[in-house]
């Protein structure tokens, strides 16, 4: 049996003195902490590319989409690019491969996206620091705006359109049973500590013959760990909830029994105006949710009478009705306050609704938190008791087990796939941190990355910013410095949110810079560094981020960058393997570039950044606590920027977020 160990790793101390002493810095360089890992080939999966959602130009087509791909009527599937393991850079004279592009000019924030989309608009909106509370104002000033949620999506169905809205049986080790919930700790069947696929193959559970020919399609022969794990349960009827590791296939593990559910409910009358709906699957962001379906549409290939439908966030309600009556669907799909809005606002859905069979919840521990609580529990209080509740997560918090009862009957089965003394990260993603003054975070993050796309010409980089507009910001900053960015966060539109997320699962020599959007459940494939700059707002979200890199068994690399007075998040995660980086080295020549490139960064970008990093760190515990000291670092941020004298900010917005009055601010 192979045996694990919890790697305590002793957390350094980061020494200015040794930024100059360190050589350059080579992530890829780098051994892995488990050097024996080899990426299981991935074998078996023609795998397929979804239908293009640049091709989605409006909200009207972005509403239609899912449904394209239920009829068909959908770009032709691509094959795959590439699966397995990462080849090694080509390099080629100092030149460089790339790919990808688009419609995107090279290194430089498409303006003619930044003008369609509204852009510039939306500069100074609200932006949410915290969710449930207040978060700062960009100018309007309006609390409403104060009140919506930024980056950890997303829907908020009341605001408006532009406001948002995630076992082995036989070696199954059964930890008895506490208050009627039985404990299932299942770990991986085959292939080491890291496996994600097990020995069993889905021909051998009991799932209808068509759904088999669908899972074959979509090139899956043998189960997840997970999957394995929950599906012989779950078939049987019980409530579940499942915690396995990131891109291992908890998607599936859910869709699969869910369309099973269908299969087996009496067929709907074909002029039934208001065929119930089966199965709910709630997901906490647009993104998540797209994909979500996309996936039950793949599987359901073979199922020509159950449709799947996606109502989310950001596109017209009226469009999502007209459509919900055009093709009424068996599973809805959808994010929690575009749901309630349908609720209450969407003639006979309620109706619908009690016909719900199985309640799924992906992400389930984000959905129990406070942000989304309300909504959640007035969408159970609208669909029937009787029926199952699956939940799903890489992350379960003790508190969300506390929490769980909300939505789960009192014997539901607790499957846990992570092994005992495992980190709920992969071993074969190498986790690093960086501890810098802020001052030097602008210019080690362009280091670290042209670093990275100089060792990998097939790069593929997600950095994760802490608000919506300071991921504006980093994407101008790196735009200006001619790297080949695209951004994402809650402040564009869904139709730019939905292009730009097709781009980047389909490009390679690409980076992402984005808010908490894509933190959770968005499936990249081959992303080959995760960054996340400043705070993660906890170790879940850390953990979430990262899990963009390193699926379905493959390598991957992860960086935090972190300023001295953010050091404490390493001691929150302290089980797990994160291990202090080589500094990369910051030549003056680069520090010149990044300040010039910073210095055409627009004026209003950079204000809105500040208010927004302001609000974001007054809403965490411990920086928050001392508003003095709060004030002085964001006023270090403003000199990060270039701007010495730190933006005005509204009175009212600073009587919100309990700043008034506080030495360093400027008013307006
Ligand atoms: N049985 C299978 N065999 C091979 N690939 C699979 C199988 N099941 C799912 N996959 C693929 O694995 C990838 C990851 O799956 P998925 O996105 O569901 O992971 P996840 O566990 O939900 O991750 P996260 O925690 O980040 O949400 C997807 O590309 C999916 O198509």
């Amino acid at each position: 049996m192979t045996k694990l160990f919890l790697s305590q790793l002793r957390l350094l101390q980061f020494h200015p003195m040794k930024l100059h002493s360190l050589s350059l810095f080579k992530l890829s360089h780098i051994p892995l902490r488990n050097a024996a890992f080899h990426p299981r080939p991935f074998s078996v999966r023609p795998d397929r590319i979804r239908a293009s959602k640049s091709l989605v130009d409006d909200e009207a087509d972005l509403s239609n989409w899912v449904d394209d791909l239920r009829t068909g009527r959908a770009e032709t599937l691509k094959p795959a690019q590439r699966v397995g393991s990462r080849e090694p850079a080509v390099r080629d004279g100092g030149f460089r491969k790339r790919r990808g592009g688009g419609d995107f000019k090279k290194g430089k924030p498409n303006l003619d996206a930044k003008t369609r989309f509204g852009l510039s608009s939306d500069s100074d909106n609200d932006e949410v620091v915290e969710r449930g509370k207040f978060k700062d104002a960009g100018g309007s000033g309006s609390i409403g705006e104060f009140l919506s949620e930024d980056d950890v999506d997303e829907e908020e169905s009341d605001i408006d359109d532009e406001d948002e809205e995630i076992v082995n049986k036989s070696r199954s080790v059964l930890f008895g049973k506490q208050n009627g919930v039985s404990n299932t700790t299942r770990p991986a069947s085959s292939g080491g500590s890291d496996s994600y696929l097990s020995d069993s193959r889905f021909d051998q559970c009991s799932v209808s013959p068509l759904s088999l020919k669908g899972i074959k399609d979509a090139g899956y022969e043998k189960m997840t760990v997970v999957q394995e794990a929950t599906l012989p349960v779950i078939l049987k009827g019980k409530d579940v909830l499942a915690k396995a590791k990131t891109g291992t296939g908890k998607t599936v593990a859910f869709l699969l029994p869910s369309i099973e559910v269908v299969v087996k409910s009496p067929p709907s009358d074909r002029d039934q105006r208001r065929p119930p709906i089966f199965v709910l699957v709630i997901c906490p962001t647009r993104e998540l949710a797209c994909q979500a379906a996309a996936e039950a549409t793949k599987l359901l290939k073979y199922h020509p009478t159950i449709g799947v439908q996606v109502v989310i966030g950001g596109t017209r309600l009226a469009l999502e009705q007209k459509r919900m009556q055009a093709n009424p669907c068996q599973i809805l799909v959808a994010t929690p306050g575009r749901l309630r809005d349908h609720i209450e606002n969407t003639a006979g859905f309620a109706s619908r609704l009690m016909g719900v069979k199985s309640l799924v919840l992906d992400e389930a521990d984000h959905l129990l938190d406070m942000g989304f609580r309300k909504d959640i529990e007035k969408i159970i209080a609208a669909i029937p008791k009787q029926r199952q509740t699956l939940m799903f997560s890489a992350t379960i918090p003790d508190e969300v087990r506390q929490v769980c009862h909300v939505a789960l009957k009192r014997d539901f089965e607790y499957i846990n796939t992570v092994q005992e003394g495992s980190e709920d990260t992969h071993s074969q993603v190498r986790q690093m941190h960086l501890v810098a003054p802020l001052d030097k975070h602008f210019p080690l993050l362009y280091a670290i990355l042209k670093e990275h796309i100089a060792d990998d010409v097939d790069y593929k980089v997600l950095v994760f910013c802490t608000t919506a507009m300071v991921t504006r910001l980093v994407a101008d900053l790196l735009g200006e410095l001619n790297l080949n960015v695209r951004e994402i966060h809650s402040r564009k539109p869904q139709s730019y949110r939905t292009r730009v997320s097709d781009e980047f699962r389909k490009s390679k020599g690409l980076i992402l810079v984005t808010s908490d959007v894509s933190a959770r459940g968005v499936d990249y494939p081959d992303v080959t560094l995760v960054v996340q700059v400043g705070l993660p707002a906890d170790k879940q979200q850390y953990i979430h981020r990262l899990g963009r890199t390193g699926r379905k068994g493959k390598e991957g690399q992860g960086i935090l960058l972190l300023a001295p007075w953010e050091e404490f998040f390493l001691a929150t995660a302290k089980d797990l393997p994160i291990v202090k980086a080589p500094v990369p080295l910051v030549d003056p020549d680069t520090k010149k570039k990044v300040e010039r490139a910073l210095s055409n960064v627009e004026m209003k970008n950079k204000e809105a950044a500040y208010q927004a990093w302001l609000g974001y760190y007054n809403s965490n515990k411990k920086v928050g606590k001392d508003k003095y000291r709060l004030v002085e670092l964001a006023n270090e941020f403003s000199r990060c920027m270039g701007l010495d004298n730190p933006p005005a900010i509204p009175k009212l917005v600073l009587g919100k977020m309990g700043l008034k009055n506080v030495p360093g601010l400027r008013s307006k």
